[in-house]
């Protein structure tokens, strides 16, 4: 470690370098800030006009094995993206869209799920709170719920704590800002 002064600091007799004074300590991300904010990156390319939700899984050693957002089944073209309470069920998006958490889950690049941890945006609902326990994860956090699915969230809080599945919602104290202009790196000379 480079003393301030620059005198030797390890007993070898030889200055050592002073830090650069445009060298500055960098914040680390958290665990939590760093695993839903890449959730919440995956959120924003979902197509869906009213609602976009993403799911990240982290297995146990902190790599992430999957990642997904809402979205109409691989290949479909023409499937409707309405909410709309007075347009017939088969002409509004809910029959269709893949939700998040299937899609992470689906797009895993580990043999299998096993003991990770499920970091998504919206509370899962009861369908999602199914397959997340088949996978074997073993945490879910999530970050918003909204309360237009009573039964379907009282649903999935059973099974989860049923299981043993730890629920835990994400409180950020601060947002994450990523100004590529601070990512522009410049050489040492
Ligand atoms: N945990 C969840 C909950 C919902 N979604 C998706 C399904 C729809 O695309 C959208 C909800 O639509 P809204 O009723 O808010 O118009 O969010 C999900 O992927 N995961
Ligand atoms: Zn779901």
């Amino acid at each position: 470690m480079a003393s301030p002064s620059g005198s030797s600091a390890d007993g070898s007799g030889k200055a050592q370098e002073a830090p650069q004074t445009s060298e500055k300590a960098r914040e680390v991300l958290a665990d939590d800030y760093y695993f839903m904010g890449i959730a919440g990156l995956a959120a924003k390319k979902s197509k869906d006009p009213m609602t976009q939700v993403g799911a990240c899984i982290v297995n146990q050693e902190k790599k992430i094995v999957g990642v997904g957002y809402n979205g109409m089944p691989r290949d479909s073209k023409n499937l409707p993206w309405s909410r709309n309470a007075e347009k017939e069920e088969a002409e509004r998006k809910y029959l269709y869209v893949c939700h998040a958490e299937l899609n992470a889950i689906m797009n895993k690049n580990s043999a299998d799920l096993k003991g990770c941890t499920m970091y998504v945006t919206l509370f899962p609902c009861n369908e999602c709170a199914k397959l997340i326990l088949q996978a074997g994860i073993k945490e879910v956090v999530y970050f918003s719920e909204k309360n237009d699915t009573p039964a379907s969230t009282a649903a999935s809080k059973k099974m989860l704590e049923d299981a043993a599945v730890p629920l835990r919602k994400f409180e950020p104290k601060e947002a994450i800002v990523i100004d590529f202009s601070k990512l522009q790196h410049h050489s040492a000379k």
